[in-house]
């Protein structure tokens, strides 16, 4: 291997803890500390995503099962964050590795110059050699502000420091077309080049297999579509074999060709896929394993468009007209006035992150209520909803004669605007 690479490796608590016993899967996790520890001696930097906080807790409590009640969960996730942590630092340090303990809730990085900071503290514990190790801090988080599961979060700390691949590390070999505990006849998906295309003929309602786990496969779908649009490979596999990643990032550098150009194609070009790449792991000798392949340069984000579409909770919606949202995309890349707002829904305050939608503007101004509306992007509003409602469809100069004053002459600024890429 020749090209140094950051690589943010993320644990899920049913790799970490048994879901029976809750007790420490020690040998797993040893396995996890030598293969991130040779990865750093090979000139790599790697960031470790770990969940396990609430399991590692339960089990600390003698709890059996994880309660409902918020407060609850909040304590046994305190409790349980200490040792897991514990757990890390003791097994790295036998290698002589430092580690760093960093916990995020969406609060945290709310403000651009928030985002930023969490960066600037990651890298430059990577610049000092230091493993940042990164869970959601549970302890604090409440369903507004909380990212929800660790497979997003390890995907917004990818995009964050702008990492090469995503490896999500879990209890099955790769995505199959349905859980493989539960239908023996699942079949591996070792490979998709486009995940925004679907997923043809693949099931992933089931939810998570184990009981210390949160989302099961589709949270890992969210997590490489938001980390494929920020152009990092995403990379799911067993975490029983840790010491793979290295395998399979060297068969990825040396041996792997994406045409994602050619995209998934139908249910039967997807299968022929799915053997031509399995065909080619078998005679290369790498374990199974899903790659989902990233956005090129030219349809990835950049960083503040990432921030605003996948980093921020979203408040209500502002609708605009079709012809308003062409001019947006355009290259000159015009700003939002208020006269391109058709309506307004639900309570936002100013520069809260809001939903972008495209309706139909009656002769009278109003929202077409017949036709229904699209989701297109997302803005951060110089405007509450309230300010809004009352100069929707207006030119930017009336808004002083309407409101008594006027923050700006545009609902929102460009850079506070952004699009999903457009393919
Ligand atoms: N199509 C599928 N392919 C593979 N696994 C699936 C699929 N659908 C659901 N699953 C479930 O997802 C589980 C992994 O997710 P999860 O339990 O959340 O793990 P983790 O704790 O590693 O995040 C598997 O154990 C499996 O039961
Ligand atoms: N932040 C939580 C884990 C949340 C989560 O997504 O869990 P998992 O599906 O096991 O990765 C904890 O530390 O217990």
């Amino acid at each position: 291997m020749t090209k140094a690479y950051t690589i943010v490796l993320k644990l899920g608590s049913s790799s970490l803890v048994d879901e029976s016993t809750k007790e420490p899967k020690l040998s797993t996790m040893t396995l996890i500390v030598e293969t991130v520890t040779n990865l750093k001696r090979m000139g790599h930097k790697v960031i470790i995503v770990s969940s396990g906080g609430i399991a590692v807790g339960l089990d600390a409590l003698n709890i059996p099962h994880k309660p409902k009640q918020l407060s609850q969960v909040q304590a046994i996730a305190a409790v349980g964050q200490g040792r897991l942590i514990a757990r890390w630092n003791m097994l790295f340090s036998q290698y002589g590795e430092e580690t760093a303990q960093i916990l995020l809730t969406r609060n945290d990085i709310l403000r651009w110059n928030q985002y930023n900071n969490a960066r600037n503290t990651i890298n430059e514990l990577l610049a000092m050699g230091v493993i940042p190790i990164v869970n959601e801090n549970d302890t604090l988080s409440i369903s507004e502000i909380e990212f929800g599961d660790n497979d997003t979060l390890s995907a917004i700390t990818a995009a964050l420091v702008g990492a090469d691949f995503l490896f999500l590390l879990t209890d099955v070999d790769c995505l199959y077309t349905d859980n493989p505990r539960t239908n023996p006849h699942a079949r591996p998906i070792v490979l998709v080049p486009e995940l925004s295309e679907g997923l043809p003929g693949v099931n992933t309602s089931s939810g998570s297999g184990s009981e210390v786990g949160t989302g099961g496969m589709r949270t890992k779908l969210i997590a490489a579509d938001l980390a494929s649009n920020a152009g990092i490979e995403t990379i799911v596999m067993n975490s029983d074999r840790p010491e793979y990643v290295l395998t399979i990032v060297d068969y990825i550098q040396h041996h792997f060709r994406p045409s994602r150009a050619a995209g998934n194609g139908s249910q039967q070009r997807f299968r022929e896929l799915q053997d031509a790449e399995l065909a080619a792991l078998r005679r290369h000798g790498v374990p199974l394993h899903t790659k989902f392949l990233a956005n090129d340069t030219k349809h990835k984000l950049k960083n503040r468009e990432f921030w605003i579409l996948h980093g921020l909770t979203t408040k209500g919606a502002i609708v605009i007209d079709e012809n308003s949202y062409d001019r947006l995309l355009c290259k000159d890349k015009t700003s939002l006035a208020p006269a391109a707002v058709i309506a307004v829904r639900d309570n936002f305050h100013e520069l809260e992150c809001v939903n972008l939608e495209i309706g139909r503007r009656l002769s009278n101004g109003d929202l077409d209520a017949s036709h229904p509306v699209q989701s297109v992007g997302r803005v951060r509003s110089n405007y509450t909803s309230l300010e809004l409602a009352k100069i929707k469809g207006l030119p930017g100069e009336k808004i002083h004669d309407v409101l008594g004053y006027s923050v700006s002459e545009f609902v929102a600024h460009r850079e506070n605007i952004a699009f999903p890429p457009q393919f």
